[in-house]
């Protein structure tokens, strides 16, 4: 009798522990966290405080810290490490992970110096293996807390993506598919940077129009930048698009739109980074989108703005100022 499928996952944060939550309901799950305390905490106490206070995980959820048991005993391998540390943690794994198992990215940023997406950073580490993502509207506290969510596998290979969705998908967590991994990645890296910009406008204490606005124009933005470099259109109004979009700049549970929140109350970056403790991937990946932005010719308003929030101290109101002295193009026109 064969054995079930063993999913290691990578990375011992909020979501790296969710995700792990979720498979190991299905499946033996091992999770691999650098912190020794925090292994300690998940297998003795069932608990991760650091990131998800006294919510429950399952008894049958183990942790290591050690990252080659975590890569030898990997059937499937999830990595929810963030996007810049993701590069040196697979080099480690990578000569103990068996050539045939699939990997899975939960990070939702652009490597900076290479602009290169998780994906690609993963398949570079391990050629010639089945690489794809799990994404959506995913606040991790939410998902634990059993609240009903949605997600997508997202892989070029179909019959993968089918053998993948079941290991992760529960009564209240529902896992589709999509092909388009290039899209379906780039919504969830593209919609920190305009959550950034809804935290702004919440702080700033404008009104729901305000937030629309922000939201559907950067919709436009993220769709304009992801067509231009091969996605598909369609994919930006899916789970992984609008749907995480909408969950990020609207849920006071992002850290993306704590940030943007926090820098219109006058905080500096540096403080607001180090209170709170965890990744807020658009911050590093700002600048990184506008070089793209430049390199395809598209034009990106709103994530112009943030970069130059973040990354030129620009104060968010006159980022607003800014954005609304802009000339307002035909609406559609623009997006094709
Ligand atoms: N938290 C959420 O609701 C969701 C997060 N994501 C994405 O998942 C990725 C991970 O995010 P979170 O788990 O939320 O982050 P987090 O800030 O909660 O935790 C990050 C984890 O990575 C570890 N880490 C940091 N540097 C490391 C290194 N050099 N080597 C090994 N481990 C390292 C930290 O110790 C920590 O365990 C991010 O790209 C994020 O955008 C995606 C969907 C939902
Ligand atoms: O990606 C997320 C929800 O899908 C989490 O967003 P934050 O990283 O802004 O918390």
């Amino acid at each position: 009798m064969s054995r079930p499928v063993q999913v290691a996952v990578l990375g011992g944060g909020s979501w790296g522990t969710t995700v792990a939550t979720l498979a190991a309901a299905n499946t033996p799950t091992l999770l691999w966290a650098r912190d020794e305390n925090t292994v300690a905490e998940i297998n003795e106490q069932h608990t991760n405080s650091r990131y998800l206070e006294d919510r429950p995980l399952p008894e049958s959820l183990r942790a290591t810290s050690d990252l080659r048991e975590a890569a030898e005993w990997a059937d499937v391998l999830v990595v929810g490490v963030p996007t810049q540390a993701m590069r040196s943690a697979l080099a480690e794994a990578a000569p103990h992970v068996r050539p045939w198992v699939p990997v899975l990215s939960l990070a939702k940023g652009l490597e900076m110096g290479t602009r290169m997406r998780p994906t690609e950073v993963i398949a570079e580490a391990f050629p010639g293996h089945p690489v794809g993502l799990l994404a959506g509207p995913n606040l991790a506290r939410e998902v634990l807390d059993g609240k009903a969510a949605a997600a997508v596998v997202a892989l070029p290979d179909a019959a993968v993506a089918c053998a993948l969705q079941p290991l992760f998908s529960g009564r209240r967590f529902r896992v589709y598919r999509n092909e388009d991994l290039l899209g379906s990645e780039l919504g969830g890296v593209l919609k920190n940077i305009i959550a950034i910009a809804a935290g702004m406008s919440e702080g700033l204490g404008t009104g729901d129009n305000t937030r629309a606005m922000v939201l559907t124009r950067g919709l436009s933005e993220i769709t304009r930048l992801g067509v231009a470099m091969g996605a598909q259109e369609r994919t930006f109004a899916g789970l992984t698009g609008l749907g995480d979009l909408m969950a990020t700049c609207m849920s006071p549970l992002s850290r993306n739109r704590r940030v943007g929140e926090e820098l219109a109350r006058d905080k500096s970056l540096e403080q607001i980074i180090e209170e709170m403790n965890q990744v807020a991937e658009g911050v590093k990946t700002a600048a990184t989108v506008m070089e793209l932005a430049r390199e395809y010719d598209v034009i990106m308003p709103i994530a112009a703005e943030v970069d130059a929030v973040v990354n030129d101290g620009r104060h968010p109101r006159e980022a607003y100022r800014g954005l609304l002295r802009a000339a307002a193009e035909h609406e559609i026109d623009e997006v094709a």
